[in-house]
């Protein structure tokens, strides 16, 4: 059965609001929860919820949450065509450049300029084609990082499609330990590993945060990249503190504009200091150090 997407239109407080209400509500339930810009100059916005099964319930909880934060809005809904829809959606997407890195699909192999470091991601069901903000600023950050200090070993925690696991395998040629809570995710992660020739860097595997041996195993990094959410990054402050080796860098993103000084803060309250902040859209990718 194909999945289906309740959506609400709101301006852009309400979005906000809404957004944070549901990734509260539903974040046990890992369900996918995006927000898109319908009319940018009008700030009017569209919350999407995913769905696979149970969705009356799911309406009813989300109808709920919304009289909790006081949002009066319809719920409506769209079944998903039972297709690969993220292959389809990716055939017309355009190659991504962010610093040296370029971000591309099968279909565009021909668009590769000398110099470029090509990053090929196959259409998948896992997120990160860099096409997001958040991926771009990671890979801008990282290309800034690797030149400068040079790290021998790295964690990417979160990493979707692996296109940062592969970026900084491409650039520094070190290993890179590729988590994912997700084990499809981590699937995808490998197979892209392989289609980028990367695969001996690239060690794909699922945890839930730092809850596995391997980190142990594996730590102190000389770098950690996290491109997830604000409210677990900071949940994993202690963690990142305590598997990043002293004096090296922690890029994260998938942080809000307005979630900035919180995370920032939730670091600095382990030993960090913020040496950059990039800012793409409404995204915000930081640079620390311990
Ligand atoms: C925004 S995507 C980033 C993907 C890719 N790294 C990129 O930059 O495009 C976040 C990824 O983090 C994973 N994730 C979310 N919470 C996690 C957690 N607690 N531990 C490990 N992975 C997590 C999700 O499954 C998803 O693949």
């Amino acid at each position: 059965m194909g999945q289906t997407r309740l959506h609400v239109t709101t301006d852009a407080a309400g979005s906000d609001r809404l957004f944070m209400a549901l990734e509260a509500a539903f974040e046990d339930d890992g369900l996918p929860i995006s927000v898109f810009d319908l009319d940018e100059a009008n700030g009017v916005k569209e919350v999407s919820l995913y769905a696979d099964d149970g969705v009356d319930d799911i309406e009813r909880r989300m109808r709920a949450v919304m009289q909790g934060i006081g949002l009066t809005a319809a719920v409506e809904r769209e079944v998903l065509p039972d297709i690969d829809w993220v292959a389809k959606s990716l055939e017309g997407l355009q190659p991504v450049h962010a610093g040296r890195f370029l971000v591309h699909g099968s279909h565009d192999r021909h668009r590769r300029r000398p110099g470029d470091l090509a990053i090929e991601i196959e259409a998948g069901l896992a997120f990160g084609t860099g096409h997001h903000g958040t991926t771009a600023g990671c890979l801008e950050m990282i290309e800034t990082v690797v030149r400068r200090e040079k790290p021998r070993n790295a964690l990417d925690l979160g990493t979707g499609s692996a296109v940062l696991a592969i970026a900084l395998a491409r650039l520094a040629h070190i290993p890179v330990l590729a988590t994912d809570i997700d084990p499809i995710a981590t699937r995808v992660a490998a197979d892209n590993a392989r289609l980028n020739g990367v695969s001996r860097y690239v060690d794909a595997r699922t945890a839930v945060g730092f809850q596995a041996a391997i980190f142990g195993q594996r730590a102190p990094f000389d770098l950690i990249v996290a491109n997830i959410l604000a409210r677990p990054l900071m949940k994993m402050a202690p963690d990142m503190a305590r598997f990043l080796g002293g004096g090296r860098s922690l890029i994260l993103s998938g942080i809000l504009e307005r979630q900035r000084d919180a995370v920032i803060a939730a670091y600095v309250g382990q030993g960090f200091r913020h040496i950059r902040t990039l800012w793409r859209g409404e995204w915000v990718t930081l640079h620390l150090k311990r």
